[in-house]
């Protein structure tokens, strides 16, 4: 659905020239939800408004649909961004029209008749839990609501692809996990292809079927979201995952017990899908004759499946915790044997 070959995109500014993006190479397939990660600064933005149009790029292909978007102009490029739409953190309503008004305003735009847009926005309203406020204006609704707003206006042209800015940035927590869990919603009813850009790791592990990790304008890891959740290999992935995977105390409560326990091992366990469910713990007790500890756990679901990690502490005869650790390797799950930071 989307391909994107030696992208770069390079800014002269007055300080000298800024490389946004810097030789990407991407591909998204139609149906999926794609994540791109990074920090502020890291090029998501400038990627992203390459992907409809908003950017040309300075250098590569940008193919969205089928089209290239840096060689199409004038009237394919409004039908080409008619099928690429977007949603942004400030939501970018207009505020002196009810939300039927804004829903309909792409439709508009498009030439559709009144009576087909009366029809399309009641199920566009339907669609994304908007019953009954059809009449409100912006001002009147929450801020999830403004997002869903926002959600059945870019799906109005039913179009293919679905760009998210930030969209969840400006919400709570709990708001937040709502339009998630309708992007999903959409994506499946829909089979919509969506790119996110964010900076938060919460939203990849909810939704994004892949990820691609951008640092300086350059794309330094990707794949699926419960593989680079299991082995992030940069240290900037490392950070992301730790974001979701790792209560904040944990590196405090290992060098605590490092301290505290100078004998034995304390290992860090990374279950992944079926493996989370099994009875590791219970096998390694009957089998040696070791204490073990539970210090510390916690279990995610991502789209892909499950994902734990398990902070234990082993302690007994060398020669046995070394059996235990081999026989732990053995089994579908990541071992890490934790030193001091
Ligand atoms: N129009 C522009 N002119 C000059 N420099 C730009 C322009 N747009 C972006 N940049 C620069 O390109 C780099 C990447 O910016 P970009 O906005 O794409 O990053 P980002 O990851 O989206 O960060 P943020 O979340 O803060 O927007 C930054 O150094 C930024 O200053």
């Amino acid at each position: 659905m989307i391909s994107l070959q030696g992208v770069k995109k390079v800014f002269k500014t007055k300080n000298g020239i800024v490389t946004a993006v810097d030789n990407i190479d991407l591909s998204i397939n139609q149906g999926e939800i794609f994540g791109v990660i990074g920090y502020s600064g890291a090029g998501k933005s400038t990627l992203i408004r390459m992907l409809n149009g908003l950017e040309t790029p300075t250098d590569g292909v940008v193919d969205v649909a089928g089209r290239n978007l840096a060689k199409v102009k004038g009237k394919e490029l409004r039908e080409a961004r008619q099928e690429i739409s977007m949603i942004f953190q400030h939501f970018n309503l207009l505020w002196s029209r009810t939300v039927k008004e804004n829903i309909a305003f792409p439709l508009e735009i498009a030439g559709v008749s009144r009576s087909e847009r009366n029809k399309r926005v009641d199920e566009l309203i339907k669609l994304v839990g908007l019953e009954g406020r059809g009449d409100s204006y912006p001002s009147q609704l929450s801020g999830g609501q403004k997002q869903r707003v926002g959600i059945a206006r870019a799906l109005a042209n039913n179009p293919k692809v679905l760009l998210c800015d930030e969209a969840t940035s400006a919400l709570d927590p709990q708001t937040t996990d709502s339009i998630l869990d309708l992007l999903v919603d959409i994506n499946k009813r829909l089979s919509l292809t969506i790119v996110l850009i964010t900076h938060e790791m919460h939203v990849i592990r909810k939704i994004c079927h892949r990820v691609a990790v951008m640092e300086n304008g350059k794309v330094v890891e990707q794949g699926d979201v419960l593989n680079v959740f299991r082995k992030p290999e940069q240290p900037i992935t490392k950070r992301f995952v730790k974001q979701v995977t790792e209560p904040e105390d944990t590196q405090e409560t290992v060098e605590h017990l490092l301290a505290e326990f100078p004998q034995g091992k304390v290992i860090q366990l990374t279950f992944v899908g079926t493996s989370a469910e099994q009875p590791l713990i219970t096998n390694l007790i009957r089998r040696f004759p070791i204490e073990v500890n539970i210090l510390q756990g916690k279990i995610s679901q991502t789209q892909n499946g499950a994902y734990g990690t398990l902070f234990v502490h082993l302690d007994g005869e060398e020669t046995q915790v070394q059996e235990a650790l081999r026989f732990i390797r053995e089994q579908q799950v990541e071992l890490e044997v934790m030193t001091h930071a």
